[in-house]
């Protein structure tokens, strides 16, 4: 037997396509046209690349794209600057700064300056603790997705091992909290945790998210078992090109697993596309129409 392979691509379409179709209603019907705001510090190719499918993605659905790139070297006041500038433009419903920024400027600053109706990551301390108080909130878009994929094929999480793989603000606690409130039983796990694999080879949906290529083997999957596949590795490939390969061994882990996501082509096109989702929720809320369930 081998896994579904679960097309993060196509479902991340379809995502954006309603969101589209949510932005040309909220257009016609109440005259706002979402604008979502993306920072960059500094030239970073990886971080060029993300960019450039973000505002290829806000300009597809119909939203107003505003790239601000500022060099390696701004300082942290002039970013706090910009920030504030963004807050106070009605234009623009969700902000965006590019992580990681350079060692001068603190992010933690940065992230709590940005207004929490804009903060579109659901990064800043008022949307972590609402997720975490289970209030309505700004969710990170990488864990939106990682849930959204894993419920594609197994449509009710209640009462599953899900084990995280990694414990970041960004991804591992963020995605654990949304698995707590689908019901599932989670465990955190990280770089001191002991017999990893052991616990691996015990959950029902595993969420790989720490960032080592193919850390987690075929014998660390429970047959049958849901894996998500956050890592985003650039590896050495053939012909001295480089190639990207998740946290998974992905050959490996689809001869065992029930559902897989491919690295790429999986929880990274979602993210964008919960991205969109949170750009249309917060125009939404900041001009007082109901959001769309989506
Ligand atoms: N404030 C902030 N928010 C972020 O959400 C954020 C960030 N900073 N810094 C960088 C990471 C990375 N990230 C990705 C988004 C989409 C893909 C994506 O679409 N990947 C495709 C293509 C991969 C490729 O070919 O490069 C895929 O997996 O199929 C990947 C990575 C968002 N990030």
């Amino acid at each position: 037997m081998t896994a579904t392979i679960i097309d993060g691509k196509t479902i991340a379409a379809e995502l954006r396509g309603k969101v589209a179709f949510e932005v040309a209603q909220l257009k016609r019907e109440h005259g706002v046209t979402p604008g979502l705001a993306v920072v960059l510090v500094g030239q970073n190719a990886a971080s060029e690349v993300y960019v450039r499918s973000k505002s290829k993605a806000v300009v597809e659905a119909g939203m107003t794209p505003s790239d601000h790139k500022l060099p390696e070297t701004v300082s942290e006041a002039e970013l706090l600057a910009l920030i504030d500038k963004l807050n106070k433009n009605k234009a623009v419903s969700g902000i965006l700064v590019q992580l990681p920024l350079p060692p001068q400027i603190d992010p933690q600053k940065v992230i709590a300056a940005i207004d929490p109706a804009k903060d579109v990551d659901g990064f800043h301390p008022v949307n972590v603790g609402r997720l975490s108080l289970g209030l309505p909130a700004l969710v990170p878009c990488t864990p939106s997705g990682c849930i959204m994929l894993a419920k594609m094929v197994w449509p009710s999480l209640a009462g599953l091992d899900a084990l995280v793989i990694g414990r970041s603000n960004i991804v591992g606690k963020p995605v654990a909290q949304l698995l707590l409130a689908e019901n599932a039983t989670v465990t955190v796990a990280h770089s001191k945790t002991k017999d990893l694999p052991a616990l691996a080879r015990r959950a029902d949906l595993l969420i790989a998210a720490i960032g080592k290529a193919e850390l987690v083997r075929g014998d660390w999957v429970k047959p049958g078992a849901i894996v998500i596949d956050v890592g985003i590795n650039r590896v050495a490939g053939d012909g001295g090109k480089s190639r990207i390969v998740g946290d998974v061994a992905f050959d490996e882990a689809v001869k065992v697993a029930g559902a897989i996501t491919p690295v790429p082509g999986g929880v990274g096109p979602m993210t964008i596309a919960c991205l969109m989702l949170n750009t249309l929720r917060a125009a939404c809320a900041q001009n007082g129409v109901k959001a769309p369930r989506l």
